[in-house]
């Protein structure tokens, strides 16, 4: 059987190292916006605003040419951050191939409509499998050859085991999950959390306290994906509990280092202006708690961050405002 054919859209530190994970199992060309990354990659075999210590396989390749990657691909993975991605999306669309599947490595949601990305995709492509990879991942170890595992999540089980193969590879463990929704909003809602517990560090909180945060996220974050479809679990899995962990305790995270910086009391434009990469908890903090509201669901730690990159409370505030709150059961009953 001839080997499947991967296209990747983003060339950024994720879209990057997932693509060189991809070329070990199989032929995988990866896209990019700006020709000078698309050239480094081809030529030097770097991206150095990414991934400034890789280097990547010589049999990646990358094209500024979308319909070039896209015509020709089997499976495809949508690397690029929420803001953009329905936008290129519509690009790619009208040089997909019918039926192929599409998978997300994004962790954000779309401002406006509230979707995950893969109900974008459905809106979209209409008719495409559909679905993510995602866990305790960062690109820049998993460059560094250090050990990690993923999920990739489909609600089809023979689909996903052909997946699988695709990504997995000695040092990437990958396993399978049908539970895509739970899956998909670990990883977004994860982001939040380590906003907060960066905040907490930055105000010189210490390992007691990152540990009441993380744990109490876990619950408001578990609470509001099984109110939207997720399975509990599956946010003690890879996907919720793990990713929460690396991005909380990571100084890799560029989320926890938002966190920190605003905890420093700096502004939020100010760290935003400062960073080359994305921090997707930023732009979902706003969508994750008009969610909380429309499911009645409390989250008063994603509340306390959104109050802080909106400006309306300093992260001292906040901080001290969630230790002044009335404490109730731990674990709550129906
Ligand atoms: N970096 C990491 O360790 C991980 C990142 N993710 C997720 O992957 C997604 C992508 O993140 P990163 O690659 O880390 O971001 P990044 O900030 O490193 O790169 C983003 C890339 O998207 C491109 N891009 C932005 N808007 C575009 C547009 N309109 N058209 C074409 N290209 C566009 C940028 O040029 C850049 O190459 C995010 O949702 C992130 O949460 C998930 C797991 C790990
Ligand atoms: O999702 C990630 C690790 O799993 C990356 O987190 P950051 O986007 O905060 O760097």
């Amino acid at each position: 059987m001839s080997k499947l054919k991967v296209g990747l859209i983003g060339g950024g530190s994720w879209g990057t190292a997932v693509a060189s994970l991809i070329a070990k199992n199989t032929d995988v060309s990866l896209w990019a916006r700006s020709k000078e990354t698309v050239t480094e990659i081809n030529k030097r075999h770097t991206n150095k605003k990414y991934l400034p210590d890789a280097v990547l396989p010589s049999n990646l390749v990358a094209h500024t040419d979308l319909r070039a990657v896209v015509s020709v691909a089997d499976v495809l993975v949508m690397g690029v951050p929420s803001n953009s991605f329905r936008d290129v999306l519509k690009q790619l669309r009208p040089f997909v191939r019918p039926w192929i599947p599409i998978i997300s490595l994004t962790k954000g949601l779309e401002s406006g409509t509230d979707l995950r990305m893969t109900e974008v995709i459905q809106g979209e492509l209409p008719g495409h499998p559909v679905g993510v990879l995602t866990g305790p991942n960062l690109a820049r170890e998993i460059m560094a050859g250090q050990a990690a595992a993923s999920v990739i999540a489909m609600v089809d089980d023979i689909i996903v085991q052909e997946l699988q193969k695709i990504f997995n590879s000695g040092l990437f463990r990958v396993y399978t999950n049908d539970d895509v929704i739970g899956c998909e909003l670990g990883g977004v809602l994860k982001n939040i959390i380590a906003i907060a517990v960066g905040m907490g560090i930055g105000l010189g909180a210490g390992d007691n306290t990152r540990s009441a945060l993380i744990t109490r996220g876990l619950a408001e974050i578990t609470r509001l994906g099984v109110a939207m479809g997720g399975r509990a679990e599956t946010f003690s899995g890879l996907t919720g509990m793990g990713d929460m962990l690396a991005t909380c305790i990571s100084a890799q995270s560029r989320n926890h280092h938002v966190g920190v910086e605003l905890g420093k009391g700096r502004h939020i434009e100010d760290i935003i202006n400062d960073m080359v990469m994305v921090a997707e908890g930023v732009k979902s903090a706003p969508t994750v708690v008009k969610l909380a509201a429309r499911y009645g669901v409390e989250m008063p730690i994603a509340h306390d961050v959104h109050e802080v990159i909106a400006g309306r409370r300093t992260a001292e505030q906040a901080f001290y405002g969630l230790l002044k709150r009335k404490v109730g059961a731990e674990i709550e009953s129906d």
